[in-house]
């Protein structure tokens, strides 16, 4: 983040409990403004409850949250913040056009040529009951309606979660745009690492509740590296996050400290799905990664 900038999310030790236990669990981490940022994790990490804290719909069991510098009344959210859950709670009786309508009565920052544009562009009919739209259709207007409010932040809980692949990348190349021109924050949840490392700045990865990850993605990358081949390890162990056998050779996602000397052992740079996925698989707490 740039020096000067307010976050749009900051947290200090955010703990949120419901009956059955903990679902995140001293979580601190700074988000920056005018960045996408994908927030991983295992299913029941704790990444739709961080956002439920973010938009003001949940109140923290312990901690601080601030939303650019205000907390989250916890009990709604604010104009400024856009939030389109899994479930997408549309009105399934109105037609599309009446769906527009009904938000721009409700929010004071609605941009209405901005949201038909974008339902235009998805192909929606506008005179369709939403009831009777397919699960990708409702996402697309779902997605209309929260980048109609002009938010500063969006949260998008799974949004690729229905879409083809082609509505998935006019998707992403619509919130990549949205953050680049507007400056608008997006926090997008997925599990679909492949595509996301493509618009996202910043990763935060989650694993049973606690920040495991939180950093740029270039740093993050710049942090690790691949090694592949067989024989002695050629780091301290302490520094393999993750390590997989793909035929004869072991695949080792470790902590980049220095040159490898081991002969017989190959480097390279990982991807972000390699970097998320071995943090996913080891779910050993030292080999956590500051920001
Ligand atoms: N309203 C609730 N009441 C009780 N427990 C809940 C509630 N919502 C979530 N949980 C629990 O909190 C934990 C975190 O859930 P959460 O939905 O935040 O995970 P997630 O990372 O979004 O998962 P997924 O990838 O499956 O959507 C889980 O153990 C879940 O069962």
């Amino acid at each position: 983040m740039n020096a000067g900038e307010v976050p749009a999310v900051r947290t200090h030790q955010l703990a949120k409990r419901y009956r059955r236990g903990w679902a995140l669990r001293g979580c601190s981490l700074s988000l920056p403004p005018n960045r996408v940022v994908a927030l991983v994790g295992h299913n029941g990490a704790g990444k739709s409850t961080l956002m439920g804290l973010t938009a003001g719909l949940l109140k923290p069991t312990e901690g601080d949250i601030e939303v650019f510098e205000r907390r989250p009344s916890g009990t709604g959210a604010p104009e400024e913040v856009a939030y389109v859950t899994q479930q997408k709670p549309l009105y399934a009786g109105l037609t599309v056009s009446e769906t527009l309508r009904f938000a721009a009565r409700m929010n004071t920052r609605w941009d209405q040529a901005y949201a038909e544009q974008l339902v235009r562009s998805a192909e929606v009919p506008f005179d369709a009951k939403v009831g009777k739209l397919s699960g990708g259709q409702r996402t697309r207007v779902a997605l209309a309606l929260a980048l109609g409010k002009r938010p500063r932040l969006l949260m998008l809980d799974e949004p690729l979660a229905e879409l083809d692949p082609l509505a998935r990348q006019a998707t992403l190349r619509t919130l990549q745009e949205e953050s680049q021109q507007h400056g608008i924050g997006i926090l997008l949840s997925s599990h679909v690492l492949e595509e996301l490392e493509a618009v996202c700045d910043h990763l935060v990865l989650l694993s049973r509740g606690r920040v495991r990850l939180d950093g740029p993605v270039a740093d993050l990358v710049a942090r690790h590296r691949v090694l592949r081949g067989a024989g002695q390890l050629p780091v301290a162990p302490g520094d393999v996050v993750d390590s997989v056998h793909s035929g004869q050779e072991q695949v080792l996602i470790t902590k980049r400290r220095g040159p490898v000397t081991a002969s017989g052992w190959r480097e390279h740079a990982p991807r972000l799905n390699d970097i998320a996925l071995a943090y996913m698989r080891n779910n050993d707490d030292n080999a956590e990664v500051a920001a």
